[in-house]
């Protein structure tokens, strides 16, 4: 597991240093991430993964400048989003995050090219019909851009979703649970989709799973438990991982 920059090659598309959460319940204080520091190069997926309450969400909701981090810094490629203003970080996270979720987030009333470039008319941008076609195209939805959302399977319902993810060519993709609501056989493809953006259009993806067959797609699995980085693995296999996870939090 990388925690700084300079120990690989290339640019970062994504930077923690000391990241610490915590939530207010009642008089309590729920830490959900403690000093997590990691670095994850650019061009690169990566899988998160941990129990039930172990802070993968949190941890994706400072990363992709959803939420701020109580302490800690986090960078996007070279933009410190952590003491970003409400107001700048919405613009930063238009331009330069893509999101992918488990239940598609799609407008019904649109067809699936206007959901897809929906992020570029909502930051001004014009689109550029070239990339759309590329996009459509890459995710295997070519030609069905006319179409409304509720005309298209599941999967390609989530397809669609990570077109409109890429449509601005985002410095980080964060995917959270993004096969969740599929069958295997059509998680497998979105799986497999999310792979070849990255090692196809160099991508960087971030996707937070409790699937371990999720998790082996990725370049790098990082483990959390109980708020705090439980180290890493590279190439696994869904066994690899599921050993892994069966042994977290234990030294
Ligand atoms: N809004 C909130 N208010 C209070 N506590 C919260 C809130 N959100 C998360 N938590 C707590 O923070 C900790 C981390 O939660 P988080 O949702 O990041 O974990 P997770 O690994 O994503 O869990 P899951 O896999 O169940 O989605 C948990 O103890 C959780 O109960």
């Amino acid at each position: 597991m990388f925690t700084d920059a300079s120990e690989f090659s290339g640019p970062a598309a994504l930077q923690l240093q000391g990241v610490s959460k915590s939530y207010r319940s009642g008089n309590t204080t729920v830490p959900a991430l403690r000093e997590v520091s990691l670095a994850i190069p650019a061009g690169t997926f990566t899988a998160v993964m941990g129990p039930s309450g172990s802070g993968k969400s949190t941890l994706l909701q400072c990363a992709a400048g959803l939420d701020a981090p109580d302490s800690g810094t986090v960078l996007l490629g070279d933009t410190e989003i952590s003491h970003l203003h409400r107001k700048a970080l919405t613009r930063f996270r238009r331009d330069h995050v893509g999101f992918v979720f488990q239940s598609y987030n799609l407008l019904p009333q649109l067809t699936v090219a206007r959901n897809v470039t929906l992020p570029l008319l909502l930051a001004g941008r014009a689109t550029d019909t070239v990339w759309l076609d590329y996009v459509l195209e890459a995710v295997g939805l070519a030609g069905l851009g006319e179409r409304k959302p509720q005309e298209l399977s599941g999967g390609q319902q989530q397809r669609a979703a990570i077109a409109r993810a890429l449509i601005t060519r985002p410095d980080a993709v964060f995917a959270d649970e993004p096969t969740g609501a599929l069958d295997s056989v059509t998680a497998r493809q979105v799986l497999d989709l999310l792979r070849h953006t990255v090692s196809a259009l160099g991508q960087t993806v971030i996707m937070v799973t409790h699937d371990p067959v999720a998790a082996g797609s990725a370049d790098t699995v990082l483990f959390l438990a109980d708020g705090r980085l439980d180290g890493s693995m590279t190439g696994a296999t869904a066994l690899d991982v599921s050993e892994r996870m069966a042994t977290l939090g234990e030294h």
